[in-house]
């Protein structure tokens, strides 16, 4: 292999112009579940194709169309497709990340604005909105890039480059988008794709860097309860009327227990439990109940058993309640009666659960408690977005490379982990082109991604770049 001692002093030596870059990119607000951000979202893609095409990158940006939000007929953000190199004698890599964020505020609780990154000198941490999800890691691979053009360095492997700017909404328009390039062949853009990395979540704790060879899918609903014709006064109405919010957060009472376990017949019932020799998979992590508690911030884990925690994470589906929308939640003592309110929640799934059997269960379920309830009010349940979850078998050579470069990096094996979120494209990717894919995370379990104050560790940002770089180094030769 190439000596590749230039590659990492350089991108040592130009920290500060990379730590620059991605500050540029988290202060493009480009929230992609907010009808308002559409226009920085679309923004955020244009930048991002603008620095692509500056490190050679030939581009195209893919119209998705339109879809319906929040009452609108809004764009879809472009996917962002690139190509460098066309070596029949080299390998194909297919690189893809997202570069649209969760909403954020200040008053969220932010202790700095979240779309100025702001560098904790003393800490080595560069917080602010999508600094780990997923601006950094992609970022990151425009490092490499970088890198490789100024040294005249020769790339060692073609790439190949799908940026979405819809994952954190469904990743509208992608899977159709993917499924016709690979019709046209070898006219489109994934032709002779070898392999694919996707770097888009983090390390399980804080000390060593993983390899993710599992996702969780999702399915996520919204509930929404109507009745009165308006908001009403609670004195004058109080006990008079049957309230919205009081029966959905009944219905909502139902969905889970405290322990976690789902409440909704046969979902939690579809997934097999682990045999001794699965369970001694999550036995062999780096991985403590402290390790958790840290990145959740409070003494709340469910169980006080290592292998229990994991297993929650990675091998079981989980439901979570996500929030209320009409629900009065301002300052002061508001004695209202919010006339419709909507109860959203998602189920993270696990194989074999797929939004197909899942959903009916819920639907269901949902009718049949709210019917219980007796009230006049109105209850819909909406189908928000989903995707399937993804397992794949980790002893393949582009495992085996990134594993390698792990070891050059960080002198260290990686932990092989099953991430609990979600990224809806990547069964599409394995399925339809036929090869592996592999996650390599560049975050740290800490980062506090979809949270307040989330961060990216100066260090995983650098160390991550010079990874990226030495995977593809890695591929190459293997
Ligand atoms: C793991 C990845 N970085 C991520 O955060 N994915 C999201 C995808 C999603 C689905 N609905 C909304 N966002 C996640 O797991 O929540
Ligand atoms: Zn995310
Ligand atoms: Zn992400």
């Amino acid at each position: 292999m190439a000596n590749l001692d230039k590659f990492t002093e350089y991108i040592d030596t130009h920290a500060e112009s990379f730590i620059k870059r991605l500050g540029e990119a988290v202060a493009i607000k480009s929230i992609s579940s907010d009808a308002r951000r559409r226009q920085d979202v679309i923004a955020m893609g244009h930048w991002l194709d603008n620095e692509l095409k500056k490190l050679d990158v030939e581009t195209e940006l893919m119209n998705l169309g339109t879809h319906e939000m929040q009452a609108q007929t809004l764009q879809l953000p472009p996917a962002i497709l690139g190509k460098l190199g066309n070596d029949p004698k080299k390998k194909t890599v297919l690189i893809y990340g997202h570069y649209d964020v969760q909403p954020a505020l200040l008053s969220d609780g932010w202790n700095s604005d979240p779309f100025t990154l702001t560098v904790d000198e003393a800490t080595g941490r560069l917080y602010g909105r999508g600094s780990t999800d997923d601006k950094g890691p992609i970022l990151g691979w425009l490092n490499v890039l970088e890198a490789h053009k100024s040294l005249k360095l020769d790339l060692p492997v073609n790439l190949r480059f799908c940026f979405e700017g819809m994952e954190e909404n469904g990743s509208e328009g992608l899977d159709e988008l993917i499924q016709s390039e690979v019709a046209k062949g070898k006219d489109g853009w994934f032709h002779g794709v070898d392999c694919v990395c996707i770097s888009d979540n983090y390390w399980l704790n804080t000390r060593q860097p993983a390899l993710t060879y599992g996702l969780r899918g999702i399915t996520y609903f919204s509930i929404n309860i109507t009745g009165p014709g308006q908001d009403l006064h609670s004195g004058a109405f109080g006990r008079t009327v049957h309230e919205p919010m009081t029966d959905l957060v009944k219905i909502m009472s139902k969905l889970v227990d405290h322990d976690g376990r789902i409440l909704i017949p046969g979902v939690d019932e579809m997934v097999a439990p682990p045999d001794e020799e699965e369970r001694k998979l999550y036995t062999a992590i780096d991985y403590s109940i402290a390790d958790i508690e840290h990145a959740a911030g409070g003494q709340v884990a469910i169980s006080s058993v290592k292998e229990d925690v994991l297993m929650g994470r990675m091998r079981y589906p989980s439901l979570s309640i996500h929030g209320i929308e009409g629900a009065f939640s301002e300052v002061g003592a508001k004695t209202v009666i919010p006339a419709k309110v909507g109860g959203k929640f998602s189920i993270r799934l696990v194989p074999p659960q797929t939004p197909d059997n899942v959903n009916p269960l819920v639907i269901a379920y949902l009718e049949s408690e709210f019917a219980k309830l007796n009230t006049k009010n109105k209850m819909n349940v909406t189908y928000i977005h989903g995707g399937k979850p993804w397992v794949t078998d980790p002893k393949h050579w582009n495992f085996e490379a990134a594993a390698k470069a792990i070891q050059r990096v960080f002198k260290v094996t990686p932990d092989y982990t099953r991430e609990g979120g979600s990224i809806p494209v990547t069964i599409t990717f394995a399925d339809s082109l036929g090869v592996n894919v592999l996650m390599l995370p560049m975050g740290r379990g800490d980062d506090g991604a979809h949270s307040t104050n989330e961060k990216l560790d100066r260090s995983n940002f650098i160390e991550g770049s010079k990874l990226l770089g030495i995977y593809l180094h890695e591929v190459a030769v293997i």
